[in-house]
């Protein structure tokens, strides 16, 4: 009787391509879908956002950002956040495999991810060459976001974008990376963590897969200090947005977007995101 062998990870990575084996095949569609979905829901075009990586702010223009009140600009930061929010939660549904998590779990993995994807991206529309970053239309450096009142916050932010970009990620890169962080198993307060593991353990093949072959399989550990970066610099910004809701409760009561609220606040359920 012949021993039956079940496919291993193992015989993942040797399979030749002559005869792909399921595991395989599988994880060149999750592939294929993290790409796809990456490019339809990646709010800037890395083209658009190089094209206009010289337009900066002038000197009278940054001035006009410095005397807005605090309570101003944190709102218009707050919009800007809440809607590159809307297409990282546009970027999750279409992954393959995320819809299929029970609601609860959804948006546990929102919750927790969808502002260290941003963080992530936002290394996407940062100009390395004299740190600025792309906002409101323009590049702009820390100094234009003085008034909000939390300059260590703010350095902080270029710092992490700036440390991404000496990586000069892929698209690609980019796409895996942000799955990767959102689909993350370790969660707090999810109910199905066999499923989310799973799908977990497929997209670190997918990309574990891609850097391999584009020999960058020294990015991976990168990425991993990354991530250890990404929670310090999340856990800052909810501190600093909790200390800005005990100073204007109205602001944020009244002018911050709903999804921003569910997201960023724990006395919201967070219910406009999914639909
Ligand atoms: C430095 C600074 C403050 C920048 C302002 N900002 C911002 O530029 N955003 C959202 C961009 C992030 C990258 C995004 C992108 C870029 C390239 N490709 C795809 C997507 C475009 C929008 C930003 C970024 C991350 C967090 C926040 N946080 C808040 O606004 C906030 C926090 C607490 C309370 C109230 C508001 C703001």
């Amino acid at each position: 009787m012949k021993e039956i062998r079940l496919p291993s990870v193992v015989d993942f990575y040797i399979s030749s391509p002559e005869q792909p084996n399921t595991m395989e095949l599988e994880i060149n569609k999750l592939t294929a879908n993290i790409f796809k979905s990456h490019r339809e829901t990646c709010q800037f075009r890395v083209e658009e956002l190089q094209a206009l990586q010289w337009k900066q702010f002038t000197r009278e223009e940054v001035m006009v950002y410095q005397c807005k009140s605090i309570e101003e600009m944190w709102e218009r930061c707050a919009c800007r956040l809440t809607d590159a929010i809307q297409y990282v939660v546009e970027f999750a549904k279409r992954i393959d495999g995320f819809m299929e998590f029970c609601q609860n779990d959804q948006i546990v993995l929102l919750k927790a991810g969808s502002l260290e994807v941003v963080l992530v991206r936002m290394s996407r529309a940062f100009n390395q060459e004299n740190n600025t970053v792309f906002f409101e239309g323009k590049y702009a450096g820390t100094e234009i976001f003085k008034s909000l009142g939390c300059m260590d916050l703010v350095t902080s932010m270029f710092d992490f974008a700036k440390s991404l970009c000496t990586l000069h990620l892929s698209e690609e890169e980019v796409a895996l990376f942000t799955a990767l962080v959102l689909i993350n198993s370790e969660r707090q307060w999810l109910q199905e963590k066999a499923k989310v593991e799973r799908l977990h353990t497929h997209v670190d093949m997918a990309f574990k897969r891609i850097l391999l072959r584009n020999r960058r399989d020294g990015l991976l550990s990168k990425l991993f200090q990354k991530m250890a970066v990404l929670k310090l610099l999340c856990a800052q910004h909810i501190e600093k947005l909790r200390a800005f809701r005990q100073l204007y409760p109205l602001i944020v009561h009244s002018l911050f977007p709903p999804l921003y609220k569910e997201l960023f606040t724990c006395d919201t359920d967070l219910q406009t995101v999914i639909e």
